[in-house]
């Protein structure tokens, strides 16, 4: 070690203890085509786990061409293998050498692109109950799966099948951390790769044990087979941390002047090039380079909640797609193709999205969300009835528990908890659908001639202002889909979304949640599952903490939110209607939402702005090669709908 003042500091690996376990199952590796141990493993396994029947069965996606890195070539390449192999290969010159190698042992060759969207015909759960031998078994012995991306997602799609492997091999991003659990979007195009945490949290809900780990890959074992077989053979309780070291991983840390360094890995592992430090610094400047808490530096202390609602606003601003070229009138080609391309990414993977840059006013979404407190939270229920809707026209004011969002997908009886108003365009005269009803504004005896005329004036101003941008939004997806299709049939469905939009039937609800029975333990929700029927929905909410908006995501539910203050530039979430999605062939879905109840001690009352977008009533409609109008659409899936409920 040198003791030399050395201008650059020093940088050097610190020695840590390692907690990997050496004993367990990793103690039998070899390779004789595996990459890193793996044969030995896997040959170990099924030592310990008896065959039950003549032959046994391995499932291999992404076998390449067989033998090259392969897991599965050791069992299967042999002349006395009690293995038959189902080998699934996406790459056409890889598949052949495949073939050649395979066919003499009578394995099932199959060249596919195994797709993780869930109806797909080339889903794994849907190739494996129709592309295998008649006695393939459900409880087949060995499944290998190495695909670079989706692989998390085909596993999923297994384990939520009727099949039930005995013994899993999985890969993993080797770059993640332990306390990481990453996800990468169900979408085939994608090629981020999970992390191990998410594959084992995946795994464990079936009742998988994970067992041992190679560089790459996690083996998991069916829980009952563990306990019976495998189990005696580990000494220790097998865990990630025991089982596998981070030794790919990069990590950052902060100087006090605002450099940022990197730590471990220093290069892209995939791409072969160096991680430079000197391109991922924020303040790349020498003049910024300031430790701002110096004795003498010139401080701004700002107050620590207006600092965390900043770096809040600051997330969010990183996460949503700035759709301003749409919104001003000259927008730059390049930049409007950028933010298509950018919400488009957003909305296939999960049918929602973040937007700004929509050029409304700050002040406006204030003072409509505070007009909407007045009116829902404050005012008397003599207010809200002076202008109660009737029937189930969407106009006007809706009490608690009397709409049923879920009627829709089949759900019985009124059960929403929460308070509504609905403001849409005004009445043609003569016109009887069911959208363009006449709206019903609060009377002036209940509330007052200024309460009146200010609630309506921002609810009208606002209410304009959002049919502008979501007719922005729409022409921002449907450039999109335009572009990235070839399908004649697709783009003439797509040319409704294209048409002049101004007589439309968007409708502005106005919702209203509190702290109520709902609260108390009961996990049900304030508004149950449903999707939106029109175009799209553009909303935004107010700070209150009594609800929160989810959206369905495979099994579980994720939170929507929103910055808890209305930043300078507002952020709206926008979500895919049923009539979107069915015109552009289900690529964007509609994706289940609901509203939950929040608990907390000091529960704030949580107001929400959903402009639904609805074409006019009678706008043309091309959806699957049959044409209809908007209203035929909405009847047709409500009368769907019902019919559906009818049955339950
Ligand atoms: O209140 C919310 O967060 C959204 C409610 C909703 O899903 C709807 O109005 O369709
Ligand atoms: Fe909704």
């Amino acid at each position: 070690m040198s003791y030399l003042n050395d201008p650059n500091g020093t940088v050097r690996k610190a020695k840590t203890p390692s907690h990997r376990r050496q004993d367990g199952l990793i103690k039998y590796s070899y390779d004789k085509t595996s990459q890193s141990g793996e044969d030995g493993i896997i040959e170990k396994l099924f030592q310990l786990i008896p065959s039950t029947r003549d032959r046994r069965y391995l499932v291999d996606v992404g076998a390449w061409d067989g033998k090259h890195l392969s897991n599965s070539y050791s069992l299967l390449i042999n002349e006395n293998s009690e293995w038959h192999g189902v080998l699934i290969e996406a790459d056409g010159e890889k598949f052949q050498d495949l073939v050649d190698l395979h066919k003499p042992y009578g394995n099932t060759c199959l060249n596919v692109t195994v797709s993780c969207m869930r109806h797909s015909t080339q889903s794994l759960a849907y190739l494996l109950r129709h592309s295998t031998p008649s006695d393939f078994p459900d409880d087949f012995e060995f499944l290998c799966i190495d695909v670079d991306g989706t692989d998390y997602w085909l596993l999923h799609d297994v384990l939520h099948s009727q099949f039930k492997p005995q013994v899993i091999c999985v890969e993993f991003n080797p770059t993640m951390p332990h306390d990481l659990i990453y996800i990468q979007p169900r979408d085939d195009n994608i090629r981020h790769g999970s992390s191990l945490p998410a594959l084992v949290e995946l795994a464990e809900q079936f009742d998988y044990q994970l067992v041992e780990c190679t560089c790459y890959n996690a083996f998991l074992v069916r829980r009952d087979l563990y306990n019976q077989y495998v189990r005696d053979e580990i000494p220790f309780e097998p865990t990630i941390d025991v089982l596998h070291e981070v030794t790919m991983g990069t990590s950052m840390y902060q100087l006090y002047d605002g450099t940022l360094k990197i730590h471990g890995c220093k290069k892209m592992l995939w791409h072969r090039l160096p991680i430079l430090e000197e391109k991922i610094q924020i303040l790349d400047k020498k003049e910024d380079k300031l430790f701002p808490f110096a004795p003498g530096a010139e401080l701004d202390q700002k107050p620590v909640i207006e600092e965390s609602i900043a770096n809040e606003e600051k997330m969010f601003q990183s996460i949503s797609v700035d759709i301003s070229s749409y919104c001003k009138p000259d927008g730059i080609v390049e930049e409007k193709q950028h933010c298509s391309r950018a919400i488009l990414d957003q909305l296939k993977a999960d049918g929602f999205a973040l937007v700004r840059g929509t050029g409304i006013d700050k002040d406006l979404c204030n003072k409509a969300l505070s007009w909407t407190h007045k009116f829902l939270q404050e005012a008397p229920e003599a207010v809200r009835r002076s202008c109660l809707t009737k029937d189930r026209a969407r106009r006007g004011y809706s009490p608690q528990n009397a709409e049923n969002f879920a009627s829709l997908i089949g759900e019985q009886g009124p059960n929403d908890l929460v308070k509504k108003f609905r403001v849409g365009p005004e009445n043609e005269e003569g016109d009887s659908f069911a959208l363009t009803q006449p709206n019903a504004w609060p009377t002036e005896e209940t509330w007052g001639l200024e309460n009146v005329q200010l609630f309506q004036k921002y609810i009208q101003e606002y209410y304009d202002y959002l049919c502008k941008i979501a007719n922005a939004i729409v022409q921002c997806i449907a450039d999109e889909l335009k572009s990235s299709t070839s399908d004649s049939t697709l783009e003439s469905s797509l040319d409704a979304l294209t048409v002049d939009n101004e007589s439309h039937t968007s409708i502005l609800t106005l919702l209203g949640y509190r702290k109520g029975a709902r609260h108390q333990g009961c996990k049900k929700p304030l508004v149950a599952a449903h999707t939106d029927v029109g175009v799209i929905t553009v909303l935004l909410f107010d700070a209150g903490n009594s609800a929160v908006l989810q959206r369905a995501e495979s099994d579980t539910w994720i939170d929507v939110k929103l910055p808890t203050q209305v930043p300078n530039d507002p952020i709206f979430v926008v979500n895919i209607g049923d009539c979107l999605s069915d015109l552009c062939g289900n690529i964007l879905p509609s994706t289940l939402h609901r509203v939950m109840p929040r608990n907390s001690k000091d529960t704030i009352p949580r107001n929400c702005l959903a402009l639904f977008q609805g074409f006019k009533s009678d706008q043309k409609l091309q959806i699957s090669g049959q044409s209809m109008t908007y209203e035929e659409w909405r009847k047709n899936k409500i009368a769907k709908a019902q019919e559906a409920q009818g049955k339950i």
